[in-house]
Formats: structure tokens, C-alpha cells, sequence
């Protein structure tokens, strides 16, 4: 469970928000209006002021690598000189998970990119690249996951087989914010919809029609 309290930073205005564990809030709203602030005041990776709280428990004071939530925007960060396998490993270690292959493999199977295990990022695709780094996002089965933007330069047979994987998260125990510009992935997937404009939440983009 998220819950944002009068969240300000940047060109946001006080912003208040509750996602609970197992459901999708989606965000979309025009270039410059304060969605990946949003995201990153929420992930610890700018100073904001007012309250974030992940699975009951006050994360404001937090630097963003204690904070219970992974945040994932386009440039991925995946290492060049680790395979797929590689990237998952070091994700279970770094959470404190023992280094489960199964677990691994399981990640890999979901995203359709378990025959790549073994290959470094330089040596797939683009869309197979967001994969990766989504599939690095979940492992560690995070209490929240932000997705800024995760399947912009997606092809759309990808970017709905995607949804179907962000669709298995839902009733489980992770909380999910996506920022995106495509109004259609928030009502695919989102419980909540809102609209970010000049820094301020207003609810329900499906009654916005500015794409
Ligand atoms: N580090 C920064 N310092 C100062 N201003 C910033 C910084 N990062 C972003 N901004 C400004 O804050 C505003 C909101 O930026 P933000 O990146 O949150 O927008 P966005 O809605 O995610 O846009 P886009 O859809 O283009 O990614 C913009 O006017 C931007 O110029």
C-alpha cells in the first residue's frame, strides 16, 4: 500500500495519493506537468516535502536505496558486462534473497525472455531490454514498483503482452504507479486514473480526451 500526503516538490502542488497493495494508479498528462517528479519524490530521488508511507511505514526521512520500492524509467540501467541471469542474480542478492535459479528462471518465463538468460544487453533487442529491467524490478517482489513510462518504444504486440504481465500483479502484494503518455495503458490496466497538469492531480484521465 501507497499512501502520498500533500506531496510537494518541484513544480508540484500538494499531492495526495492511495494505492493499495495489488492495484495499478495510472498517471498521464502532457509533457513538463510533473510526472517523473512525481515518481521521484516518491522513490526518495529528489527532496520533497509532505508524507510517503509504503506497507504502513513512514519512508520520508529514507534515502531512496532503504526506501521498500523499485523505480524504473527508460534508460533501463541495465550493466553491459552482466548477462540477463546476471542482472536478476545481483537483484535477489542486493534485496537479501538467496540466489534462487528457479526464482530467476520463473522471472524470465513471465517475460518471455528466458532464452536469453545468458546474453549481455548489447546483444537484445530494445523491447527485450525493458523486459530485462522490468523482470530485475520484480524479482525482488517489491511492495511498490514506478514505471515511468515502461513501454514507450514498445511495438504494440509487446506492449500488450506486457500488460498482461503487469495484469498478473494485480491481488498480489505489490502496489504499481505507471506514468505514461498513452491514455490506452492506463485504462487497460489501472484501477485509478489520474491526470497530472501544471503539477496538480486531478482524477480520471478517461474523461480527458487532449491526446
Ligand atoms: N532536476 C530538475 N531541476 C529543475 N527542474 C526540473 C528538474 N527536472 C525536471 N524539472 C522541470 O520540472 C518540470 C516537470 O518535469 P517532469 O520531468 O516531472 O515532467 P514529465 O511530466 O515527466 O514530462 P515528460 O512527459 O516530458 O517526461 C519540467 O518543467 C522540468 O523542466
Amino acid at each position: 500500500m501507497l499512501r502520498v500526503d500533500n506531496l510537494s516538490a518541484g513544480v508540484l502542488k500538494p499531492i495526495s495519493l492511495r494505492v493499495p497493495a495489488g492495484s495499478v494508479a495510472a498517471i498521464c498528462g502532457p509533457s513538463g506537468s510533473g510526472k517523473t517528479t512525481l515518481l521521484k519524490a516518491i522513490a526518495g530521488m529528489i527532496s520533497s516535502r509532505g508524507a510517503v508511507e509504503i506497507d504502513g511505514r513512514s519512508v520520508a526521512r529514507l534515502p531512496p536505496w532503504r526506501r521498500p520500492c523499485r523505480y524504473l524509467d527508460q534508460q533501463l540501467w541495465l550493466f553491459p558486462w552482466l548477462t540477463l541471469d546476471g542482472h536478476l542474480r545481483l537483484a535477489q542478492y542486493a534485496a537479501g534473497q538467496p540466489l534462487c535459479p528457479l526464482a530467476r528462471r520463473q522471472v524470465l518465463v513471465q517475460m518471455e525472455i528466458e532464452h536469453l538468460r545468458d546474453r549481455y544487453p548489447g546483444q537484445i533487442s530494445g523491447g527485450e531490454r525493458q523486459r530485462a529491467a522490468l523482470a530485475r524490478a520484480l524479482i525482488s517482489r517489491p511492495p511498490l514498483l514506478l514505471l515511468d513510462e515502461p513501454f514507450a518504444s514498445l511495438d504494440w504486440a509487446t506492449r500488450t503482452r506486457l500488460w498482461r504481465v503487469i495484469r498478473e500483479l494485480r491481488g498480489g502484494a505489490t502496489a504499481l504507479v505507471l506514468v505514461t503518455h498513452e491514455p490506452r495503458d492506463a485504462w487497460a490496466l489501472a484501477e485509478q486514473c489520474w491526470h497530472l497538469h501544471q503539477g496538480r492531480l486531478l482524477p480520471d484521465c478517461r474523461q480527458t480526451r487532449h491526446y
